[in-house]
């Protein structure tokens, strides 16, 4: 967050002669067998440091790094004053320094324990008092609609971060649910997400959400005034609004003119980024359906992993392990992608919340000096629960001539012991056994023993896994809101390192807005072919063409 380039670090320049005379000797194969203790060596397993007990295994000893490269990519962290960045983090500093605003998602979080000095730092408990308050109302029936009748379905609209936060936990924390209360999220401003979801909603009995930082979205203003449209169809009177609309944002003048009123808005602040912000009160719909207590244990979970991030050496300091790593194949092995493989249903949702979290995060080309970065920043994020993935895109992870770097993650207790667990230790199984394909492969020796002297030589070839392709495990007890938190914060740290270290604003997202001024320049213009000017042939005809076409 200097600002300056990762390049110029002395520890860049000898990575880079490490990868050049080292690269060939990277061999996990031998790696292994040269060293017994090379998974004592390369693995760390984290205990909470404070909080609910939280503990978790991370097994990086499949990477292609030894104890000289490991060594010189945390001198690159300490080169790169992570330690000092993460100091201005932790106090409030304005290290988001495009939009002036101090990084404060850790404040949501804090419980008193550190002081930090920004405004409204002080009032998270209080709006956690609130959230408290209103979901326990809600899941006890207390609230009722405006016919009296208690809510049995919430619907959480919002986008990006208003929403994939939410939909992620309440997914991976399926099993902690109030089972009689049905969650909906609708993010698309495609209207067919909006009715879709509403032909599972009784006006009677839904609470809308309507989450918003800016409470200007377009998508999301629109949705919440079609639900609105389509409650006031039937409640006819906009008194029964308050019963049914609740806002969180931190933008109190627009949400007190879309009509909800003040009492039924909670607040959080511009030191909470979107995607950031499940821990604040964007996480409301996570707590009316988990109820507050798991939420406060998540919260808690993910104060446990700031305090390790915060104060463990850099060698035992697994968001920092986990950065560097991914600066080891972004940077120097030229991988272009990370994939994010959980086994564990309930984390379907996983990999994509993190690809807002860090695509948004470090998807950027220039520096917080200015400078247009001579590497590569964040990598392409993507994944699918397991072993979904195994029958699909596997081919390519194993076989395929891109170098994938994977994060396996996988709890030893299921919720869900069905068939005395039997489905779960098949799962685990392959849980345990893709990354050991993956880096030891097979030989075309072992594939010429197995076919036998007559097998065709295309045959042999097409059977050979070259293996040496990396990954890192983590394995933990079970799924619970405090394991999750600490997961969750486990990956922001990863993504606050890797961004310190490329020198660029983790915090900002400047490249969302062109494509938005452009839409909305164009929806002006789409009623007649004579109004579309300014553009290319290409989005001319383009369209011309919709016009031509459309019945409506
Ligand atoms: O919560 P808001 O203000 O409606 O914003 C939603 C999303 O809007 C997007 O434009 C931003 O890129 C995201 O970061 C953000 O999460």
């Amino acid at each position: 967050m200097s600002g300056r380039l990762a390049s110029e670090y002395p520890a860049w320049k000898k990575l880079q002669q490490l990868y050049d005379s080292e690269k060939s000797k990277l061999v996990l194969k031998d790696l292994f067998a040269q060293d017994p203790q090379r998974f004592q060596k390369f693995s760390r397993e984290y205990n909470s440091p404070d909080g609910p007990s939280v503990t978790f295994l991370l097994d990086f000893s499949k990477n292609l790094i030894d104890e000289r490269v490991l060594s010189t990519l945390l001198d690159l962290v300490r080169e790169a004053e992570v330690e000092t960045y993460r100091e201005k983090m932790f106090s409030g500093e304005h290290i988001n320094t495009s939009e002036d605003r101090a990084v404060l998602h850790v404040a949501l979080r804090n419980f008193d324990e550190w002081k930090i000095n920004e405004g409204g730092v002080n009032d998270v408990s209080s709006v956690l008092a609130h959230i408290k308050e209103f979901t326990e109302s809600v899941r006890s029936g207390a609230w009722k609609g405006y016919t009296g009748k208690t809510i049995d379905t919430i619907v959480n609209i919002g986008i990006g971060g208003s929403d994939l936060g939410p939909v992620m936990v309440t997914e991976a924390l399926k099993a902690y649910s109030k089972r009689d209360l049905k969650a909906l999220f609708v993010s698309n401003i495609d209207g067919t997400h909006l009715a879709e979801t509403l032909r599972e909603c009784n006006p009677e009995t839904t609470l809308f959400i309507i989450a918003s930082k800016t409470f200007t979205t377009q998508e999301t203003i629109t949705n919440a005034t079609s639900a609105r449209d389509w409650f006031l169809a039937t409640a006819q009177d906009k008194a029964h609004v308050a019963k049914h609309f609740v806002a969180l944002s931190t933008n109190t003048k627009a949400v007190t003119e879309f009509g909800i009123a003040q009492e039924n808005m909670f607040q959080f602040w511009d030191w909470v980024g979107g995607r950031y912000s499940l821990w604040s009160a964007i996480g409301l719909s996570i707590a009316l359906v988990i109820g507050y207590d798991n939420f406060e244990l998540l919260l808690k979970g993910a104060h446990g992993m700031d305090k390790h991030f915060r104060t463990a050496p850099l060698e035992q300091n697994l968001p920092v392990l986990l950065a560097v790593l991914g600066i080891w194949y972004n940077d120097f092995y030229g991988a272009q992608t990370h994939a994010l493989l959980p086994y564990d249903q309930y984390l379907h949702k996983f990999a994509d919340y993190f690809q807002q979290g860090d695509m948004e995060s470090n998807g950027k080309f220039v520096t917080k000096g200015g400078q247009r970065v001579d590497y590569q920043t964040g990598p392409i994020i993507w994944g699918a629960a397991g072993t979904n993935g195994q029958h699909s895109f596997y081919q390519l992870v194993h076989q395929g001539t891109k170098l994938i770097p994977c994060d396996f993650l996988a709890p030893a207790t299921t919720h869900n012991p069905i068939a005395h667990s039997k489905h779960h230790r098949i799962l685990l199984s392959n849980f345990f056994a893709q990354p050991e394909a993956l880096a030891f492969g097979k030989t075309e020796a072992e594939v010429r023993k197995e076919l036998g002297a007559n097998a065709s030589e295309p045959l042999v070839k097409s059977k050979v896994f070259e293996g040496n392709r990396p990954s890192n495990s983590i394995l933990f007890p079970v799924l619970d809101p405090q394991t999750l938190g600490a997961l969750i914060a486990l990956y922001e740290h990863k993504i606050f390192t890797q961004g310190v270290v490329w020198g660029i604003n983790s915090f900002d997202q400047m490249g969302v807005e062109l494509g938005k001024v452009l839409a909305k320049n164009i929806l002006a213009q789409l009623e007649k072919p004579q109004d579309v000017v300014g553009h290319d042939s290409s989005t001319t005809g383009l369209i011309h063409y919709y016009q031509k076409h459309r019945k409506e």
